[in-house]
């Protein structure tokens, strides 16, 4: 049954990770290592069955891969989800343990933050192994990555409206953010500073007040957030948003936000391509923390990463005139951008290169 899954979608690795002290359940899946070590975040929620935890690892690490090859890193995919209610059962013991298993995978996977997660937690799993990015700057880090992320997103928004509406410019856009955590926060800013109406939902009272209080965004339901009056809509909570039931009930011309995983099946991509609604790829979009952390390997610099950052305007805008070129919707066009660069890295590969392990250096 797992073996049947992860063919599917040529995993290469899922490791359960057990620590009966600390109450540690934890799942790390690596789905493709061909353009470098497998990084992304570690996920922290109250998954209703195991089974639900193992399915949300093995897809968000597969959009890794996605993320890291359409972004140019040189980077794999990998996810880790832990089973716990991070705002019961974190504990120092928990983290440290979780480290001990990452550092076993000397350097396959690498973790950062992700939904249920922050500094403070990576910062623990830091005190066991060196495979961990998104640590306090005090380590030379950039620290959080959702405030880039947030303007990775922004700058994706804007050439989604480009498409969309002919000008990248925000101002006078009405906007609906669904969910106002850690990134939307961020994002709000930059859209309030840019002259756009927010229309804000989430399940925390307080980052809704937040944003009311901080950008005037006007608040709503938690269900009204996808009829509501806008130009666009942005899912910025958790994944499967896009579906059956929501995408009669847009009214939104693009779809741009930092979930991962927004489309509930590919049918749901095709189906707002049918409609006409200009999506931006989630993974492309939300590209910004993985770039800043991707920075760390190679000695933190808030600017260079920044640049970078900048540059997913660009691949939102190549993805469309793919999916143009093609007669393809956006999320295919997105895939098929990943799958090219990983398939031209494949073959770029293939002079034979001696390395330490090889039979002829055996005697050396
Ligand atoms: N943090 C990053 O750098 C980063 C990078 C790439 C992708 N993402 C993705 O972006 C999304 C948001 O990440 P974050 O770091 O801001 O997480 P977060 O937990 O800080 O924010 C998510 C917010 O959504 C709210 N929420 C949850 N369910 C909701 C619902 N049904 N309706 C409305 N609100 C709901 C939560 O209360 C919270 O305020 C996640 O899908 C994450 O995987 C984050
Ligand atoms: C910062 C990244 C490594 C992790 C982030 N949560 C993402 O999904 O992209």
């Amino acid at each position: 049954m797992i073996f049947e899954q992860l063919e599917k979608c040529d995993y290469e690795q899922l490791i359960f990770c057990q620590d009966k002290n600390s109450g540690l359940k934890a799942i790390i899946a690596i789905h493709d290592t061909t353009l470098g070590p497998a990084l992304g975040g570690t996920r922290m929620w109250t998954y209703e069955n195991e089974q639900q935890a193992i399915i949300d690892a093995i897809r968000l690490s597969r959009a890794m891969t996605y993320k890291a090859a359409a972004s140019g890193l040189n980077l794999g995919g990998g996810k880790a989800v832990i089973i716990g209610d991070p705002n019961k059962d974190k504990s120092e013991e928990l983290f440290r343990a979780f480290g001990r298993y990452i550092q076993g995978l000397n350097g396959r996977y690498i973790t950062a933050e992700d939904v249920g997660t922050n500094e403070a937690d990576m910062d623990l799993i830091h005190q066991e192994t060196a495979f961990v990015t998104g640590v306090s700057p005090a380590f030379g880090s950039g620290g959080n990555p959702s405030p880039v992320t947030a303007y990775g997103v922004y700058r994706g928004m804007k050439a989604a409206a480009l498409e969309a509406f002919g000008s990248d410019s925000l101002q006078g856009k009405t906007i609906a953010v669904q969910g106002v955590g850690n990134v939307a926060y961020h994002l709000c800013g930059y859209l309030h500073e840019e002259g756009a109406n927010l229309i804000v939902t989430d399940i925390n009272p307080a980052h809704v007040e937040r944003a009311v209080e901080k950008y005037g965004a006007q608040a709503v339901g938690i269900d009204e957030i996808y009829s509501v009056n806008c130009d666009i809509f942005s899912p910025c909570a958790l994944g499967g948003v896009i579906n059956d039931e929501t995408i009669p009930q847009l009214k939104a011309k693009v779809i741009a936000g930092s979930a991962n995983n927004q489309l509930q099946e590919n049918r749901h991509g095709d189906k707002i391509a049918e409609l006409g609604l200009v999506y931006a790829p989630d993974y492309v979009i939300n590209a910004g923390g993985l770039i800043n952390v991707a920075d760390e390997l190679l000695g933190y610099n808030r600017e260079r990463a920044m640049k970078k950052v900048e540059t997913i305007y660009d691949t939102i805008h190549r993805v469309f005139k793919i999916a143009k070129r093609d007669q393809i919707p956006s999320y295919l066009a997105a895939d098929r951008l990943a799958e090219e660069r990983i398939a031209s890295v494949k073959r770029s590969r293939n002079t034979f290169l001696l390395n330490e392990r090889h039979l002829l250096n055996r005697g050396r």
